[in-house]
Order: structure tokens, then sequence, then C-alpha cells
């Protein structure tokens, strides 16, 4: 079996070595000569399968090591022949890390609290509800927008488009991207959209940066529709707009999912549907884990105040690689492809908690001792 796999994912050298003929090749490196001999390709988002890269090859499976499928032609794929699998789920809690921490750090800067704040999901999915448990933790009251859900189970959680824009203290988006069927997502967030919001909200993009329509959205901004915008993704990445970038308040290269925990877990998904499409067994597969953090340990005494949060924000701070961006925008990809992978809360052991923190503490997912 040959398998051709992208060499910018994470966790995966070694695993497949022992059954498999894998070839390794750079992000962005698929071309139709790549791939004509290869049974399987494990792909990121980057890596785009369209029928002129298929159209002469023999692949039989292509496994993505992500969420987001919207860069595989599924319609080419399936009536070819080619059976596709992403990685539902893999990585929906650094995502919702990724939110929580960014709205953690505004709530700072201004010195707010989340507290209180109505925050408004829009696509309630893997991500959006592991968004929906941590934002209910931090005392956010919720809003749930998600029509192809509310069709097949019920109208009863969820609310039209229009009443979440008008509550919402901030919005948050977690749909696919998609232009065609019933609900399209492409410029979802549009000028209609911006109008109808709350005046001062914040808006964020961690699903896909075509969601919102830059035009819109600047628009928004500069008449004071929206206050705070945190952008992971971004229209015509990684080519993104310097003017939007000026006015984000924070700015990442679309690294939401990036926590080490998400990654290893694509990785192993996407082995996993390798070994039940060609019937083999990789042994090594265990070997797929995410390394400790550097600091495992956090000490809540360490802070004068806002104990939760700084423990929270000390898992991962999305400020680091915002830096990173604006010093300069045309790294982009490379700090995408080099990216130092934090940990999730579960994998830290926080000490000196009271007994009310202890338990916020553990229902955020830390292992609270002493
Ligand atoms: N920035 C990142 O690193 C990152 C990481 C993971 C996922 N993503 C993106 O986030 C998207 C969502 O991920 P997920 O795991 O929650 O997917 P999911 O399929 O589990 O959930 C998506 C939800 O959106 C709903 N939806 C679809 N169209 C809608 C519309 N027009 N309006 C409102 N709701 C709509 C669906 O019914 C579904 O419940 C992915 O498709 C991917 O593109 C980005
Ligand atoms: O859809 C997803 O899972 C995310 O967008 C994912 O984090 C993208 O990761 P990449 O394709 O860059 O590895």
């Amino acid at each position: 079996m040959k398998i051709i796999a992208d060499d910018t994912i994470p966790f995966l050298k070694g695993i497949a070595e022992p059954i498999a003929d894998i070839v390794y090749i750079p992000a962005k490196g698929f071309t139709p000569e790549v791939v004509k001999d290869a049974d399987a390709l494990i792909v990121r988002s980057i890596d785009k399968c369209t029928s002129e890269l298929l159209a002469s090859s023999c692949v039989r499976l292509i496994t993505t090591a992500t969420i987001g499928f919207d860069h595989i032609d599924i319609h080419y794929c399936e009536s070819h022949g080619i059976t596709w699998k992403n990685a539902p789920g893999c990585n929906a809690p650094s995502v919702a890390q990724y939110v929580l921490a960014s709205l953690l750090r505004i709530a700072l800067r201004r010195g707010e609290s989340l507290q209180g704040k109505t925050l408004g999901i829009i696509g309630v999915g893997h991500v959006g509800k592991e968004v929906e448990k941590l934002a209910s933790l931090f005392g956010m009251t919720i809003l749930r927008n998600d029509p192809p859900r509310a069709e097949a189970e019920g109208p009863e959680p969820f609310v039209s488009l229009e009443e979440l824009l008008a509550c919402a203290d901030i919005i948050t988006c977690h749909v696919p991207f998609t232009r065609e069927g019933k609900y399209p997502t492409w410029h979802l967030a549009d000028e209609k959209f911006f109008s109808q919001v709350r005046r001062g909200c914040w808006f964020i993009n961690s699903c896909r940066g075509a969601v919102h329509d830059t035009k819109a959205l600047l628009e928004a901004h500069q008449k004071g529709l929206v206050e705070e915008i945190i952008l992971d993704c971004w229209e015509n990445e990684p080519q993104i707009n310097q003017e939007l970038l000026k006015v984000v308040s924070i700015a990442t290269p679309h690294i939401a999912g990036f926590s080490a925990d998400g990654k290893a877990t694509a990785t192993r998904m996407c082995l996993e549907e390798i070994q039940r499409f060609f019937h083999v067994r990789f042994d090594r597969l265990k070997e797929v884990v995410p390394p400790a953090p550097a600091n495992p340990l956090i000490n809540l005494d360490a802070f004068e105040d806002h104990r939760i949060e700084n423990a929270f924000l000390q898992t991962f701070d999305p400020l680091v690689v915002d830096r990173k961006l604006r010093k300069d925008p045309s790294t982009f990809e490379w700090l995408r492809n080099h990216y130092d992978h934090p940990r999730e809360p579960l994998a830290y052991q926080v000490k000196q908690s009271t007994p009310a923190e202890k338990s916020l503490l553990q229902q955020i997912g830390f292992q609270v001792i002493g």
C-alpha cells in the first residue's frame, strides 16, 4: 500500500512505515504526478484535492487531518469511487480553548468580566458545543443558531439569526464553509448581518475566512457596530487584508484548532480510517500522543487576581502568535507550519485552589492537586 502524506502533519512519522510505503511531501506539494500511484492520501486543509489532482490517479482513500473538508472535491470523489474521510470533532476542544482565551484577553484588557455577557453561537456542532460548554462555565449566557439542526431536531434550543444578532454581546461563527445547499455559509456575515447586530458587539471567526465578507466587516468596525474582532480565519489566507489586520483585536494565522491534543487526535483518526479501509493494523498507533507541556504545574498563588482566567491563559495565550503575525503578516503560512502546539487544560495540574475554584477548574478540565 502506498500512502502520500503532507509532511507537516504532526505525530505521523514512523507510525505507518512498518506496513506501508509512505512518502511525505511538503504542504501544497500535491500534484497529479506525485499522487498518481498512491492508494491513500493524508492531507491538510491547504492541500486541495481537486478533480485535476485526482483524475489520473489510482487513489482510493483520502483522509484529512482536519474537521473541515471544503478543500476536497467531494462530488468528484463520490462519483469516481474515491472514499474521503475527515476527522470530525478532532480539534473542537482546541477551538473552544482558543475562543475563550481570546475573549478572556479582551475582557481583561477592558477591565470587564465575561460573566453575564451573552454569547451568540452560529453553528452548534462539534466546535459550537465545546464553545458553549466552556463559555457557560465562565458565566456567559448562550444563544444558539443552527437552522439545519433546528430543522432536524425541532426549534426548541435554537433562536433565529435575527434574534441572535439583536441580543448577543459577542457573536462567534462555527459553521462549515459551503457555497451550496439550503443554508450556504459563504459571506454569511455580510452587510445585512452586521446591520442587525447590537452596536459595539464583538465578532469572532475561527471557522473559515470566507464566512465573513471582509469589506462588510471593515465597514461594521468603522461604524462602531463591531467593536472587537477576533480573527483566526481570513478571506484569501495566507494573503490577508492588511487594513483588517490593523483593526482586529486578536489576529491569528488559522491556528485555533492547533492544540497538540487536537493534532494527535486528527493523525490518529486518519490512520484509523486507513486501517478500516485497507484492513491493516498499525501497531504503533498508540504512540500517537501529544507530549507533556514544558511546565505542567500551575500555582494559582502566582496570580494576584483573576486566578482562574490567568491559569487558563497559561495553557494558551493567543497574543503570542498575534504579535508574530502582526510583525510580519507574510509569515502567515510559515507560522502555521512552525507552530508550538499548546496542550489543553487536561494536561495541567493546578495547585493552591480554594474549594470553589477547585470545582470550576475541574469542570474546565484541569487536574487539581493539593
Ligand atoms: N480555525 C480552525 O482551526 C478550525 C478548527 C476546527 C474547525 N474549523 C471549522 O469549523 C467548522 C465547524 O466545525 P464543527 O466540528 O463544529 O463542524 P460540525 O459539522 O460538527 O458542525 C457545524 C454545525 O454548523 C451548522 N450549520 C451549517 N450551516 C449553517 C448555517 N448556515 N447557519 C448556522 N449553522 C449552520 C450545522 O448544522 C452543524 O451543526 C468546520 O467545518 C471547519 O471549517 C476551524
Ligand atoms: O478544519 C479544521 O480542522 C481546521 O481548520 C484545522 O485546524 C486546519 O488545520 P490544517 O489543515 O492547517 O492542518
